[in-house]
């Protein structure tokens, strides 16, 4: 188990800029989803801690311990950390087995404490009795549990994961999902996980650092990053809110913030100075009532598809043309319905600059 800190990293591929000036903190026997759209530099920084890739400047330490700063590089090998790809890369001509034994031989591992640890590393993961077979032989997500036990096997003080259940159909994606969450709180051990599915993020993870453009957005638990989203980029990423421009009037006594909707004022809550702002609806933030209810605001069904159990409902703004609200509900409307509007809830965030400068 292990501290990582990344204090101001910055990396570049020639002249393109990947990361620029992160800092992260990660707790010892944390499980930290990294979070982003494909690009944002999520790898790069994966890679970084684990000392495959140099940094542009800044510092990486974990346990407290300068891993590379200025005037220091310690090698990857020399920082005990496992590494999980996407690509589960397995060595195809060796079995089970001597795959996850064959980084303990190379360690000098002596044979009957190797043969233990395999055993124990292939129980952990749920692949006892598959030793003799070579990785062809295995299905998808006995090949990620083949190479996930190759890594535990070596005791690595950190764990990095790097799209690991990518390849994975969406039934597997579960059941492996439960699984890195049994492995993480039975070892103990740092986990980082890089992924870009959202879902996937919020089901593992203690906390998820968002990343855009070779920044972090926001680091918190998935509960915090849904409810109170710190920029609109994690917002619309996150949970997949709806972003409608709003004119904050200011904070009422109680703490809420009254804003106004398309003409339609509303009591929320939220981060936002008087002015220019951006609401995030979430569907369980939107309640549907029949048309000019009063105090409401008019809307028309645009889309309904069934979600098992509930119907997912899409619906427009006549007040404010181009932008769409979810909402969920157990009975289906009629799509072209007309229904009228009531908002439990949001989050309202300060208007970026170009909102601003629209709406000035
Ligand atoms: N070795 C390299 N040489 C040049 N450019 C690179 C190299 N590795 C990554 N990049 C570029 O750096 C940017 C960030 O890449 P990175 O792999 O870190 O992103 P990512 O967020 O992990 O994306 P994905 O989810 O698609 O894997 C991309 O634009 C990528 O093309």
């Amino acid at each position: 188990m292990a501290s990582v800190d990344v204090i101001a990293a910055t990396k570049s591929f020639g002249k393109t800029p990947v990361l620029r000036g992160v800092d992260l903190a990660i707790a010892d026997g944390e499980f930290l989803a990294l979070l982003g759209p494909s690009g944002c530099g999520k790898t790069t920084l994966l890679r970084l801690i684990a000392g495959l890739e140099r940094l542009g400047s800044g510092e990486i330490r974990i346990d407290g311990e300068v891993m590379e700063g200025p005037g220091r590089f310690v090698d990857p090998e020399d920082r005990h950390l496992g590494m999980v790809f996407q690509s589960y890369a397995l060595w195809p001509h060796m079995s089970v087995r001597r795959n996850v034994e064959f980084g303990l031989a190379m360690r000098g591992v002596a044979r009957p404490e190797r043969r233990q640890r395999v055993a124990s590393a292939l129980a952990a993961v749920g692949l006892t009795g598959l030793e003799d077979r070579r990785p062809q032989a295995l299905s998808g997500g006995q090949r990620q549990r083949a190479a996930l036990a190759r890594c535990i096997a070596l005791s690595p003080r950190i764990i990095l994961l790097d799209e690991p259940l990518a390849n994975l159909d969406a039934h597997l994606r579960h059941a492996m999902q439960q699984e890195f969450r049994r492995l993480h709180r039975e070892t103990g051990t740092t986990f980082v996980f890089v992924t870009h599915d959202q879902s996937e993020a919020m089901a593992l993870a203690d906390r998820v650092a968002v990343m855009d453009k070779g920044q972090l957005q926001q680091v918190g638990t998935p509960e915090a990053l849904y409810a109170e989203p710190a920029t609109a980029m994690v917002a619309a990423f996150v949970g997949k809110g709806a972003l409608l421009p709003v004119a904050v009037e200011g904070r009422s006594q109680g703490g809420s913030l009254s804003i106004t909707l398309a003409g339609h004022r509303i009591e929320s809550r939220g981060d936002a100075a008087p002015g220019p702002g951006l609401l995030c609806l979430r569907p369980d933030d939107v309640v549907i009532v029949p048309a000019n209810f009063p105090g409401s605001l008019p809307a028309r069904v645009a889309e309904v598809s069934y979600r098992g159990g509930h119907y997912a409902v899409d619906l427009v703004l006549p007040a404010l043309p181009g932008h769409r609200i979810e909402a969920s509900m157990r009975h289906a409307p009629q799509p072209g319905e007309a229904v009228s509007l009531q908002f439990e809830g949001g989050w309202v965030l300060a208007a970026p600059d170009a909102v601003r400068a629209e709406a000035a």
